[in-house]
């Protein structure tokens, strides 16, 4: 199993180009499903998650052809509307292919994901959505096999603001019979980037990026060109890197605009952000001071960021308070933490982060994604090396890791 070697105390500086968003490519790439025309995608990043969403649709009869950054999609043969336990269990957004089949196929069977690391996860609000819209949906034998001759326009609402839910449901309600209101949706830019794309194939979609959205069906979709946004939670890791290693970076292809929570808290800590065109730009102080806050959907301060900041917050002057409202199991870095020598306590979903001067360079564990990235922020600020074992969670969401922060002049190399 890989891991990564970090030698601590490197001042970060320079710049990187940050990749399409994971979290906005998965959603998009299973759009390709609702049409039997081929449908273009750029800036897709190469991460392990997009790899494992294309041979789930593969799988399925979808034609997939790659050239770099760049991926067509062409769904005009699936003959197998089916994503296995094997395929789905590495990866929770392979239940996004769910709506999109049964909008165009009448039927699907997609395993249950199950839970993971950072929480239980469950898809009951995707599931109470299709049967709001008639779809007949049994749970059995640990999968979801939703049927519908066609799907009907409806008004729905989640019980709690769900991102893949909300994508969910607006992709099944582009080929409903009549209109569909979703309230309670979320807000995330990705959720808009998503719609973007659909409207692109054909949708008819307003008020996405606000809570409620509205889905005019229509009858089919056609083909189109869509870029990927890029990566507002890759852009916030590396700003925090570089941070707390006291350097100054410029950040490309990416914007502060999708960032807003995340850069103020950024400022508070005593950085200088810069929100250029196309790019953002930090420069860290000498000392940080530590930030207190608590995670809730966009635009508050997401969940996807408060690793990275708990590891902020271990090396800043005083002591932040961090709530975790979103996921009931997101601390798992925090014991990792204190293996290098942060100074945490938990009690419940709320964290107390006292700042210490040093943090010293140990064995760590990686145990989901957004941990991964917190224990390599503490590991460029701690003294000597840091070894961050079982980085295959890193390898899900972070394109390039290494080669970027060796960029920007950290000393990290991979440990196969
Ligand atoms: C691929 C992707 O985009 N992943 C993101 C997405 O995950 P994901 O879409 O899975 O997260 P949700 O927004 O759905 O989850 C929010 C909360 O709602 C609960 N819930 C959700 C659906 C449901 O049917 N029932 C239910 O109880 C979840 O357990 C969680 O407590 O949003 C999360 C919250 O911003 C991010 O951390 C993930 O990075
Ligand atoms: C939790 C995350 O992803 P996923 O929903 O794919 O598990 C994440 O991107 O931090």
């Amino acid at each position: 199993m890989d891991k990564l070697l970090i030698e601590g105390g490197a001042r970060l500086s320079g710049e990187i180009a940050i990749s399409g968003a994971k979290n906005a490519a998965l959603p998009i790439l299973c759009a390709a499903l609702l049409t039997a025309e081929p449908v273009t995608f750029t800036n897709v990043p190469r991460l392990n998650d997009i790899a494992t969403l294309l041979r789930l649709l593969e799988q399925m009869g979808v034609k997939v052809s790659r050239d770099g950054d760049s991926v067509t999609l062409d769904a005009a043969g699936v003959n197998n509307p089916l994503a296995s336990y094997e395929m789905v269990k590495t990866m929770r957004a392979s239940i996004l292919v769910l709506g999109p089949l049964v909008a165009r196929f009448g039927e699907a069977r997609v395993s249950l994901p199950g839970g993971c690391a950072i929480g239980a996860r469950p898809v009951d609000q995707h599931i109470k959505g299709l049967q709001a819209m008639g779809a007949e949906v049994k749970v059995e034998h640990g999968y979801v096999h939703a049927k519908v001759p066609r799907l009907k326009g409806a008004r729905l609402f989640t019980d709690m603001v769900t991102v893949t839910g909300t994508e969910n449901l607006m992709m099944a309600a582009c080929l409903a019979d009549g209109e569909t209101v979703i309230e309670n949706a979320a807000r995330e830019p990705e959720v808009v980037d998503l719609a973007n794309c659909l409207v692109a194939m054909g949708a008819r979609i307003s008020g996405a990026g606000g809570d409620v959205i509205r889905i005019q069906g229509v009858p089919a979709l056609h083909g189109a060109t869509h870029r990927v946004m890029p990566d507002r939670i890759e852009t916030g890791t590396y700003l925090c890197a570089a941070a707390v290693t006291g350097g100054e970076v410029r950040l490309t292809g990416t914007s502060a605009s999708y960032l807003d929570a995340v850069v103020d808290k950024l400022m508070d800590a005593g950085c200088e952000v810069f929100a250029e065109r196309d790019a953002v730009r930090l420069k860290a102080p000498a000392r940080l001071n530590a930030v207190s806050l608590r995670t809730a959907p966009y635009p508050a301060f997401p969940t996807d960021m408060q690793a990275q900041f708990m590891a902020l917050n271990a090396v800043a002057d005083g002591t932040a308070v961090i709530r975790e409202t979103i996921f009931e199991n997101r601390f798992m870095h925090a014991v990792e933490l204190q293996r290098l020598g942060a100074d945490i306590k938990i009690d419940g979903n709320t964290a107390f982060v006292k700042g210490v001067a040093k943090l010293q360079g140990a064995t760590v564990m990686a145990t989901d994604l957004r941990a991964s990235a917190s224990l390599i922020i503490a590991g460029l600020v701690a003294e000597g090396e840091t070894i961050v074992d079982r980085i295959y969670h890193l390898d899900r969401g972070y394109e390039k890791l290494e080669e970027k922060l060796t960029a920007l002049g950290a000393r990290v190399s991979r440990i196969r």
